[in-house]
């Protein structure tokens, strides 16, 4: 199974350093990780480092990797290209890195990752003419059908309505479980994390402040610290923890 480990990982915009030393545990293939932490702490720049877009101290280590390209990563602004339609967007993310002639199983690809998404019926449209969120699955379906075993999702459901909110996060952490994936989703959302994530690693102005199982990591005490915000976690009649913001402090 492959698992990923970053170790005393720094990155730089020009002389400015964002991040300093994030080191984690090996985070393995089926879980969800939630990247969380407040604006500018450097979540998108973290996705980047790990990709190698950016230069920086520190290493990060993928083991256990079955295929040459183990990394598909979503973007926060995925984009739009008005001359492809969503199939032909899909298909070519697909392509990225493989043979150059499309085959059977690449289709069926693609026909997955969009039935996967509840967006099958998107395909023939022009990407320009989406709304905000219909995009934003497009481009969750660019990554996901690049088969990853290890998937970075800049806030994936940042442009979602509720329903397709809920249904992405149960669908990412369905197939993280299926196919051994490893899942790690910046998320501004904390009651949805909790729900939705097996582990949690927390950035604060470019330095990891906690990392662990996410209900031992989003604590009232974290909430005030990182986000300033007065907040309690109370379980519901079924047992899950939820979180209840009463203030920003
Ligand atoms: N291309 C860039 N050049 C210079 N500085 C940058 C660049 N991209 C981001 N930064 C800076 O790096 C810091 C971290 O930004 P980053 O986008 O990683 O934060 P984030 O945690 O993803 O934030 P958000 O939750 O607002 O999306 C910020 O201070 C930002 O201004």
């Amino acid at each position: 199974m492959v698992t990923l480990t970053l170790d005393r990982l720094s990155a730089r915009y020009g002389r400015r350093r964002i991040l300093s030393e994030i080191s984690t545990p090996s985070f393995a293939g089926g879980q969800v990780v939630a990247l969380l932490g407040p604006n500018a702490a450097g979540k998108s720049t973290l996705f980047r480092r790990i990709l190698g877009l950016l230069e920086g101290d520190g290493s990060v280590r993928i083991d256990g990797a079955l295929t040459e390209r183990p990394l598909a990563y979503m973007p926060q602004d995925t984009g739009a290209n008005a001359v492809l339609t969503v199939y032909e967007s899909v298909l070519l993310a697909r392509m990225q890195g493989r043979r150059l002639k499309v085959q059977a199983d690449d289709m069926a690809e693609v026909d997955r990752a969009l039935d996967d998404l509840g967006i099958a019926e998107l395909g023939e449209r022009d990407i320009g003419d989406l709304s905000g969120g219909q995009r934003q699955l497009v481009g969750a379906a660019q990554a996901l059908v690049q088969a990853p075993e290890i998937l970075l999702l800049d806030e994936p459901t940042s442009a979602l309505d509720l329903h397709r909110q809920i249904q992405l996060l149960s669908i990412l952490r369905r197939l993280a479980q299926e196919r051994g994936m490893l899942v790690i989703a910046a998320l501004h959302d904390l009651g949805q994390a909790l729900r939705f994530t097996d582990q949690a690693m927390v950035l604060k102005r470019g330095e990891l402040i906690a990392c662990g199982p996410t209900e031992d990591v989003v604590t009232p005490e974290l909430l005030h610290r990182v986000y300033r915000v007065a907040a309690r976690i109370e379980r519901c009649s079924r047992g899950e923890p939820q979180l209840i913001v009463e203030a920003a402090v």
